[in-house]
């Protein structure tokens, strides 16, 4: 058993997100141990805490890394997440995401552990005619990933009625920006989330953006999303993780904005911050997509106390602007040794 007492089993955490969780883990006093197959993290990126490489469809792995570590809790962020991928291989997401899921309860639970931060979406609500969206919206997905991710919500219910598993499920908007010490960034090999691939326009690395669809039912026609910093996400789950360690019991919080914009209202935002043309070609419709996607509720900051500090869409831009915006540059900007 290794440095008990506030070991933070991390799933995921060499992604984009779950490596600015371990990063504000880290910096509260938790141990983050990472759990991650590297099916699209980074190695690189795991600089907070130990690294555990495994797949969470291996139960054996799981019990030998919970045996060693005993974690005080579970943050779940390992997951296959692209909307478009999933409506083409399906089976992927539900055994990766759903049966990938599974074992990791039955593996936390045989060890002890009940406490579990999930990394839900607000891709499990799919189209409400521009209603903002809250804690009580029924949830419709339109594509395998959201269905995949309200279905896990559902199995942490059910284990939480037949173990006493406690389960904070955050449902995040947009993710976006990067840590603002410019330590880590987002990336992905191939990259498909609009923010990086806006900025590897504006480097030359593509030649314009393709917009999916320009006939949706919004002011511009293209789709309205409700972007939120990745460090005020991260905070959040520091708060959540106090929250269960405080006996609170399962909860379910969205984390966004409350404030949406367009494709084309991010191009905008990115050519005045970068000062780059950004050039953009349109497309169909991407398979999955909702037209409008805002978060409307207020529970997280009323109930968990959380303080989004980073709210304005330019600078999620810019802090992604000057982050490492790829697994070379990152290496580069390693301290040596
Ligand atoms: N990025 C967003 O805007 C957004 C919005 C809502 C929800 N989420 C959720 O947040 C979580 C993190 O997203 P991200 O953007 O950081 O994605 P990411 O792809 O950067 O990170 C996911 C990490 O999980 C690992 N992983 C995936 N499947 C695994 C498996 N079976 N076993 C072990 N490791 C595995 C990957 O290697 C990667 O390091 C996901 O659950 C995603 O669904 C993201
Ligand atoms: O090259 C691109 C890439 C994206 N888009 C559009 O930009 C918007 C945002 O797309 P992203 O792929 O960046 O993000 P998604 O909304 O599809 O999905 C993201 O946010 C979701 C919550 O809304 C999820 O949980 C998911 O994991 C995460 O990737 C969508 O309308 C998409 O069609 C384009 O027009 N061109």
């Amino acid at each position: 058993m290794e440095r008990t007492g506030r070991n933070v089993l991390v799933t995921g955490g060499a992604g984009y997100i779950g490596s600015h969780a371990c990063k504000t883990l880290a910096a509260a006093g938790y141990v983050p141990v990472t759990f991650d197959s590297l099916v699209t993290g980074w190695q690189e990126a795991v600089r907070f805490g130990p690294f555990e490489p495994g797949d969470l469809s291996d139960r054996a792995r799981l019990d030998e890394v919970f045996a060693r570590w005993q974690p005080v809790a579970v943050m779940h962020f390992a997951a296959l997440s692209q909307v478009g991928e999933s409506m083409s291989q399906p089976g992927r997401y539900w055994r990766a995401n759903v049966l990938g899921t599974l074992n990791l309860i039955e593996a936390a639970v045989a060890a002890g552990c009940r406490d579990i931060v999930f990394s839900s979406t607000c891709a499990t609500y799919g189209d409400h005619d521009g209603l903002l969206l809250d804690e009580d919206t029924p949830q419709r997905p339109l594509n395998a990933y959201g269905a995949s991710k309200r279905a896990i919500e559902d199995m942490l219910r059910d284990f939480g009625a037949s173990h006493g598993v406690n389960a904070v499920i955050f449902r995040y908007f947009n993710v976006a920006g990067a840590d603002p010490d410019g330590e880590i960034g987002e990336w992905h090999r191939p990259e498909t989330h609009l923010i990086p691939i806006i900025l590897e326009v504006a480097t030359g690395q593509r030649a314009a953006l393709t917009i999916f669809g320009e006939d949706y039912a919004t002011p511009d026609g293209t789709c309205i999303r409700d972007y939120i910093h990745v460090s005020d996400l991260v905070d959040a789950h520091v708060l959540g993780l106090r929250w269960l360690e405080d006996g609170r019991g399962s909860r379910v919080f969205c984390l966004g904005s409350g404030h949406g914009f367009s494709v084309r209202e991010v191009v905008e935002e990115a050519r005045r911050v970068t000062g780059h043309a950004i050039p953009v070609a349109a497309a169909p419709r991407r398979a999955g997509d909702a037209a409008r996607l805002v978060c409307g509720s207020r529970r997280a900051v009323e109930e968990l106390g959380w303080q989004p500090q980073r709210t304005d869409l330019a600078s999620m831009i810019a802090d992604a602007w000057r982050s490492p915006r790829g697994v070379e540059e990152f290496r580069l900007r390693l301290p040596a040794g």
